[in-house]
């Protein structure tokens, strides 16, 4: 039976995503009273430019006193849309404290104050929903936190970036250049309002923080993520990809160690085999792969950026957490209970693609083998490529053949076996001690085989 008082939604932020929320609130109001059981009423919009023109919210609802609108004490569920930490930390506990419960799109805020929210959720008997921050408008905390809640998960890896995918999608499909294709993505809306927080792979490490969280039952934080951003993989990097039947994703990798006994979160580019599906998750698309002991393999894809799309992960929090304050209840609220060590990044165990500039001249390559030996690092394939004397142009490669001139430059590229990434770390330091390594070019993780 359809309750007639409405529940009172507070919206802070009216942005890319605040915009879209309160489209889709009033155009399918009729659906989501039916859903819930009760009709839901915007009451009130806080933003931070009040004179701006905002088709479809009427303007009476307006405020720039964000706080004073979650204190109010007659609000139902506040729905956060600012982004970053401050005010919307000190915003969400507030709601908490007046009797409100609160859905978040903040990923940047949930991965640095996740428990501590949690916590002041649980404390007033309120509900802390954020679909929207990780994937967007992909369904995947709730298949985490509800759905696999009887399994074991094992590994999360994925695309949950869509700002870099789009970029890295563009600069591989196009030879765009990174700063037009990062313009085009900003334009979209998918972009961070700070895009660093995108490129150097801040956005992601704070998803693969949340994501593993929720997949271990373990408290992780964004500090615990190890991050390295995509603004150094350039056109060679691709080129070397293709080389090796490979692209370049910017990937988020969430692993519990073979014992079972902890778990490392890692964010970083890495070449993934085009025959892998990763591989062709296009533009700001997000894809995820989740490895369990009971349902194996799962991946989940979809629109991982975008007002409209961000917009639908809120909604169904929104619908969520109103039909449990009808029902006087509250949803799954923090699972830590396993409490496994989160191991730092050497103990990672994967491939790699290191390519070096050496001296071309007798003995280098067994040089570099010694190295990667003495630092139990196994080469599956070596390829050189040699350079004309006092030319930058590389020519071809016939080891033995009468093809390198000696004297000359070569690019040497390593392809390991699986290896701990500390191990690896002291061949890449060895390395550069030797004085036939000019320089190490580029280091790549290769994922996804
Ligand atoms: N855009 C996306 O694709 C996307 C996807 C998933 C999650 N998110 C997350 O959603 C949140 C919002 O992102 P967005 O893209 O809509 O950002 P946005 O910058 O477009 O919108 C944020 C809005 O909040 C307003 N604001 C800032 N401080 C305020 C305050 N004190 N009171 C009231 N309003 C204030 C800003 O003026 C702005 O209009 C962020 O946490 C972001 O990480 C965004
Ligand atoms: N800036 C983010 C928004 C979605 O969280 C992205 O590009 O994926
Ligand atoms: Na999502």
């Amino acid at each position: 039976m359809m309750r007639t008082r409405p529940l009172k939604v507070a919206l802070l932020g009216c942005g890319v995503v605040g915009s879209e929320v309160a489209r889709i609130m009033t155009t399918h109001a009729d659906d989501l009273a039916a859903r819930i059981g009760a009709p839901v009423e915007l009451a009130g919009v806080a933003v931070r430019r009040p004179a701006k023109v905002r088709e479809g919210i009427d303007p009476s609802l307006v405020t720039t006193d964000a706080t004073a609108l979650v204190k109010r004490g007659d609000i139902d569920v506040v729905v956060e849309v600012i982004g970053g930490i401050e005010p919307a930390r000190s915003l969400i506990t507030a709601a908490f404290e007046h009797g409100a419960s609160v859905v978040s799109a903040n990923k940047a805020l949930l991965a640095q104050d996740g428990a501590a929210l949690h916590a002041a959720a649980e404390e007033h008997g309120r509900d802390l929903y954020y679909e929207a921050a990780v994937a967007g408008a992909i369904p995947l905390i709730r298949p985490l936190r509800e759905s696999l809640a009887g399994d074991k998960v094992n590994r999360v890896l994925g695309i949950v970036n869509g700002t870099t995918n789009f970029i890295l999608d563009k600069m591989d499909s196009t030879g765009a250049g990174y700063q037009e294709a990062l313009d085009e993505a900003t334009a979209l809306g998918y972009a961070e309002a700070d895009p660093t927080a995108d490129v150097e792979g801040f956005d992601a490490a704070a998803k693969a923080a949340i994501l593993a969280g929720i997949a271990f039952h373990t408290r992780v934080r964004l500090d615990d993520v190890h991050r390295e951003g995509m603004t150094e993989v350039t056109a060679a990097d691709f080129r070397s990809a293709k080389e090796m039947g490979c692209t370049i994703k910017l990937l988020a990798i969430c692993e519990r160690s073979a014992d079972g006994t902890a778990v490392t979160a890692r964010v970083h580019p890495a070449m993934i085999p085009l025959s892998h599906p990763l591989a062709s998750v296009r533009g700001a698309y997000n894809a995820v792969f989740v490895e369990s002991d009971a349902a194996g393999q799962l991946m989940f894809y979809g629109p991982g950026a975008g007002g409209s799309p961000t917009a639908s992960a809120v909604l169904g929090d929104l619908v969520a957490v109103c039909r449990n304050r009808l029902n006087g209840a509250t949803g799954p609220g923090e699972s830590a209970y396993a409490d496994l060590t989160v191991s730092p990044m050497g103990e990672v165990v994967t491939r790699y693609h290191i390519s070096l500039d050496v001296a071309d001249k007798p003995g280098v390559l067994a040089q570099v083998a010694t190295v990667f030996a003495e630092h139990g690092v196994s080469i599956d394939t070596v390829r050189q490529q040699s350079r004309n004397p006092g030319s930058g142009d590389a020519v071809a490669i016939e080891q033995g053949g009468g093809g390198p001139r000696e004297g000359g430059e070569a690019s040497l590229v390593v392809v390991t076996h699986r290896a701990f990434d500390a191990s690896l770390s002291g061949t890449v330091e060895a390395l550069r001690k030797l004085d036939t390594v000019r320089g190490v070019a580029s280091i790549m993780r290769v994922e996804g085989e």
